[in-house]
């Protein structure tokens, strides 16, 4: 990919994308970072040997893409900030902000940008990332595929043609990696209340997530057979998968990705009045 990549914002989300660039063998001398403060950009730079910036209109032109990767929170004055030069030079817009709608991003950058929304997710870091994406109807079909390689270079991909899906992407995804980690901690501190060192229960939690994932993406059958398969009827599994639909585990998932999105849908409301 020879594309220019601008990133504006350089926190958890961009460098874990940018990381997952670098690792799939993007130039790093074609990506840009910003951030206000270059006490935060220089390990980063150091680190990856990407290009670094604290002026967020100078780091966009000569940009064919521009990762919109600040908190939604700060989004709008962003945009105010960037409008006049993306007027100008046209890049591919790419927001990943949860939450605010392709319309008003594109209202903020002054209108008619080619301007696609991502909820992408954390392991992009280490090329597991799966993203989202809602191109709006000013994105051509050679940007669509720009998009989708950019993603692609760092995980799986699922484009959507209902922009409030998004809301949903974000509660299986975008989010979801919290989730996995929450049941890692819980494992582990189980494990160790049960006598294992916290190493040792660490190491066999996640080798553990690691092979049910490999499994269920490798396998042709469903996670319900893949977890019927490991429950010896009697045995000890049946006993743990009992007690977790007795304090009703899908309830409580399904409850909290609710939430999730319906969280997602107010940000949209509270932070995208135009
Ligand atoms: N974290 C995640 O798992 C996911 C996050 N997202 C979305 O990604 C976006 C970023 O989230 P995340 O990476 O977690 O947040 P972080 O707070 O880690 O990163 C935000 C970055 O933006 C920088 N920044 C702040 N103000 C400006 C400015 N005026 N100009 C340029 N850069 C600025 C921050 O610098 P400083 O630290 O100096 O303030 C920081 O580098 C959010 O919109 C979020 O919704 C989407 C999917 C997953
Ligand atoms: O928690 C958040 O708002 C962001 C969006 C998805 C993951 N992190």
């Amino acid at each position: 990919m020879a594309s220019r990549i601008t990133f504006i914002g350089a926190g958890n989300m961009a460098t874990a994308i940018i990381g997952g660039l670098i690792d799939s063998g993007v130039a790093p001398t074609n990506l840009t970072a910003t951030a206000p403060n270059s006490s935060e950009l220089a390990p980063i730079k150091e680190r990856l040997g990407i290009h670094t910036q604290t002026d967020n209109s100078a780091a966009v032109s000569g940009a064919d893409v521009v990762v919109l990767a600040v908190k939604p929170q700060i989004m709008r004055v962003v945009c105010e900030e960037l409008k006049d030069t993306i007027q100008q030079t046209r890049p591919l817009v790419i927001s990943i902000a949860a939450g605010l709608d392709a319309a008003t991003i594109d209202q903020w950058l002054g209108g008619n940008n080619a301007l696609v929304r991502c909820m992408p997710n954390t392991p992009s870091l280490v090329g597991c990332g799966a993203s989202g994406l809602y191109a709006n109807s000013a994105v051509s079909e050679a940007q669509r595929t720009l998009a989708t390689q950019l993603m692609e270079a760092v995980g799986i991909v699922e484009w959507v043609e209902d922009e409030s899906l998004l809301a949903a992407v974000t509660a299986v995804s975008g989010s979801a990696p919290a989730y996995f980690f929450l049941m890692l901690e819980a494992m582990e501190e189980a494990a160790v209340a049960q006598g294992l060192s916290a190493d040792t229960a660490r190491r066999l939690a996640i080798q553990t997530a690691l092979g049910a994932a490999t499994m269920a993406q490798q396998s042709d059958k469903d996670p319900a057979t893949l977890k019927q398969n490991v429950m010896s009827p009697g045995g000890t599994t049946e006993r743990a998968i009992q007690h977790m639909e007795e304090a009703h585990l899908r309830t409580i998932v399904a409850d909290a990705m609710q939430a999730c999105a319906k969280r997602a849908q107010e940000m949209a409301q509270e932070l995208g009045s135009h």
